[in-house]
């Protein structure tokens, strides 16, 4: 039992321990020092959490029906290219669909199958709180958010829109969270309390280092935790180095191809922040179907 990881519940106190630590860093530190823990947190548990995409395709298919490798590895890469060209020729409505997306996707980590009810309702749950999560930081970071938004799309998404919805969507949310499911009052203290504490964090660390937090803590980590246990059956440090093992070599590759594409864009960006989230708004639409796929087997 001594390489035993903690139980997701307790995750999720280590969880907000890990956010006030963050939280530390931010009053203490400067942002460059912010910038680099960022991009390390990112590129380190944020890709690797994705690496394994193609070992889940297959692991997700009934056995007789496994794609080959190739096959899988070359749908992907098709995906991955088609998503690069809509960010280029429809840039407005992929960046849209891709919040979406998104928000649905930190909202089904974040209630992890511990909501009961129809399928629908937990469907905009999850992307009302995930673009609840998502517009906080937005508002906290207006001004840089419009100036990636203006490099990705050529359009200005002004930063004063993020109040209006922040607004809205905190009362949709608030009221389908305690009207349609029920849970103990301690349980929605504690929910509303995490959104209280990221509130706090995102208006106070960087955008990157509150993108990071939030993405590390409250998505990466917990998403490794459950794909360790759908893969071999157990949440262990030598689970977790089986895991480490066989997607270090589509981790490698993704951080290379990463580097690869900033020296050959970095003429048409000029900036590293704004490549970056290409790269993740990328990679991500394939890694939200894979995962979904998954938690739906
Ligand atoms: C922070 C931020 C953005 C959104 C990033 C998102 C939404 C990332 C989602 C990543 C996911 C879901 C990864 C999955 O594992 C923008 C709008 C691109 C640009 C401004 C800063």
């Amino acid at each position: 039992m001594q390489n035993q990881l903690p139980e997701i519940v307790k995750l999720k106190n280590w969880m907000l321990v890990g956010t006030f630590f963050a939280l530390w860093i931010s009053v203490y530190f400067n942002k460059a020092t912010e910038e680099v823990l960022a991009y390390v947190l990112i590129l380190s548990f944020g890709i690797l959490h994705g690496s394994n995409d193609i070992k889940l395709i297959r692991a997700t298919s009934y056995n007789e029906n496994a794609p080959g490798m190739m096959k899988v590895l070359l749908c992907y890469l098709g995906f991955i290219a088609m998503v690069i060209a809509l960010l280029k020729f429809l840039p407005l409505v992929l960046i849209g669909v891709f919040l979406i997306f998104s928000a649905y996707h930190f909202g089904e980590q974040h209630w992890n199958g511990g909501l009961s009810g129809s399928r629908i309702s937990k469907t905009t749950l999850y992307v009302n709180y995930g673009l609840l999560v998502l517009t906080i930081l937005f508002h906290a970071h207006g001004k840089e958010v419009e100036n990636i938004l203006l490099k990705l799309t050529d359009f200005v998404v002004p930063a004063a829109i993020w109040r209006s919805l922040l607004f809205i969507l905190l009362i949709t949310f608030v009221l389908q969270y305690i009207l349609k499911f029920k849970q103990k009052v301690s349980t929605r203290f504690r929910e509303l309390l995490i959104l209280l504490v990221l509130y706090i964090v995102f208006n106070t660390a960087s955008l990157l280092w509150s993108f990071a937090i939030y993405f590390i803590i409250w998505h990466s980590v917990p998403s490794l935790s459950d794909q360790i246990q759908y893969l071999y059956g157990e949440l262990s440090w030598k689970n977790f180095f089986k895991y480490f093992r066989t997607s270090f070599w589509y981790w490698a590759a993704a951080v290379v191809s990463l580097f690869g594409l900033f020296l050959f864009f970095s003429k048409a960006f000029d900036e590293v922040v704004p490549m970056l989230f290409a790269f993740i708004i990328a990679i991500t639409f394939p890694h939200v179907l894979v995962i979904d796929k998954l938690r739906r087997s």
